[in-house]
């Protein structure tokens, strides 16, 4: 499977072209948009969001609620290109009237001077911003639907929540209290800021309306789960090959991500061997099992079978309203950098985005390594699969 998007934040439309999904699969729009529901909703987002309604559709490759086999494309307006229309207009040429709210100075921590001078932008930074944007998440997101609606047929779920927002932190010990990824969506959904308890919850929106409040911004730690995952996807033949490093990979290229680590990651670093390899057992029912996920579900490149356990950290939003030190690009003089309607924190959406990353991830590794063309073949492959995995 592999996919692409196109679309600037403010353009029209935002478009994401998917080939190899299996023919045979029930999507319908509905399912979509609850995702792209999910990554919208979530406390200390901008004004944008309260514009924009995201809703798919479905241009290609799917009739009648069921994939077809073909390249499947999705589809997403821009409400608020009403508000951008002649800024970003395709076809008319610049004019004083239409190249207002240029951007000269540049953001740091964002895109704006590094993509100028890569792609000699320098008459108007706007022309970065709007690609390097994160609404192009939106597409991902779709993708990371789809993704999902195939890995349910296949028993596997994903789900992604916030561990921290600045200082403000989740109380891990209520993970232990929860019983499947189901029960721990229920949990983290309940909250504005996607966590695990009340007053996270509540310490978390008080960092954030306090960062708000001083023009500031702030970040995170998202989490993201995977169940039901057999063993063997990957491989430690190539790097390449390796599916932790691809799904680090996709963390990683999420905007705003400046770190990825699996099970106990970092904080293995200061541990034992002892303390931190994850134990083989074996039983009747389960074939080979682990007594602990230390290593996040994967040893050499492959997944163990385990719980993938993917954390991933999340840097503050760069534009300030209250701006930093920067330079104008034509002037050279001196000058605070730029101020765009911005969040104030995204990592709510950032745990909707991580969990679809690797909802996509995994099911990659499937499409790869089974015969992709039919559902139900599919099915029937994974389970014999799965069959001669706890046979060994
Ligand atoms: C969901 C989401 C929303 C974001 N919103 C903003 C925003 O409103 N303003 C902003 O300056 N950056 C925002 N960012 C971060 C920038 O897109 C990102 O920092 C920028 O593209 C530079 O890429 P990098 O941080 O990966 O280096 C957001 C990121 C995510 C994931
Ligand atoms: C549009 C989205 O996020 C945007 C990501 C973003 C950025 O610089 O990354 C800047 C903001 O754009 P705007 O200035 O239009 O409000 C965010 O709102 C979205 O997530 O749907």
């Amino acid at each position: 499977m592999k996919y692409m998007t196109a679309g600037e934040s403010h353009g029209p439309e935002e478009i994401a072209i998917i080939e190899g999904i299996p023919a045979g699969l029930q999507v319908s729009e509905a399912d979509i948009n609850q995702e792209l529901a999910r990554r919208q909703h979530g406390y200390g987002r901008g004004q944008r969001q309260v514009i924009e309604t995201d809703t798919v559709k479905f241009l290609s490759g799917i009739r009648h609620q069921k994939t077809l086999g073909s390249p499947i494309t999705l589809n997403v307006h821009n409400d608020d290109h009403n508000h951008w229309a002649s800024i970003m207009a395709p076809n008319d040429v610049e004019t004083p009237e239409n190249s207002v709210r240029k951007v000269m100075r540049p953001r740091p921590g964002h895109a704006d001077l590094v993509g100028g001078m890569k792609y000699r932008h320098f008459k108007d930074l706007r022309n970065v911003l709007e690609r390097s944007s994160a609404r192009e998440t939106v597409m991902r997101v779709a993708v990371g639907a789809l993704s999902k609606k195939l890995l349910k047929e296949l028993d596997i779920d994903v789900h992604g929540f916030v561990l921290n927002i600045g200082p403000a932190k989740t109380d891990l010990s209520k993970l232990a209290t929860i019983k499947n990824l189901e029960e721990l969506r229920t949990t983290t959904e309940s909250f504005a800021t996607r966590t695990l308890d009340e007053k996270a919850d509540q310490a978390m929106k008080q960092v954030i309306d306090s960062a708000k409040a001083k023009g500031n911004t702030v970040g995170g730690t998202v989490q993201v789960f995977a169940t039901g995952v057999p063993a063997g996807l990957g491989s430690y033949v190539t790097a390449d090959d390796k599916l932790d490093a691809k799904i680090a990979r996709a963390i990683v290229g999420i905007n705003a991500f400046k770190g990825v680590d699996f099970g106990g990651g970092f904080d293995n670093a200061e541990k034992f061997g002892s303390e931190v390899m994850d134990e083989i057992y074996w039983s009747q029912e389960r074939g080979f099992y682990r007594s602990s996920d230390n290593l996040g579900g994967f040893e050499g490149g492959m997944t163990t079978g385990e719980m993938i356990a993917v954390r991933g950290v999340v840097k503050p939003i760069p534009t300030l309203y209250r701006p930093m030190h920067s330079v104008d690009i034509d002037t050279h003089q001196d000058h605070p950098a730029s101020i765009e309607r911005s969040d104030t924190t995204a990592v709510t959406a950032a745990a909707v985005i991580a969990e679809s990353m690797v909802a996509i991830e995994i099911a990659k590794a499937i499409l790869d390594k089974f015969d992709c063309d039919n559902l139900d073949r599919l099915k029937e492959q994974l389970k014999n699969y799965r069959q001669e995995i706890k046979q060994f």
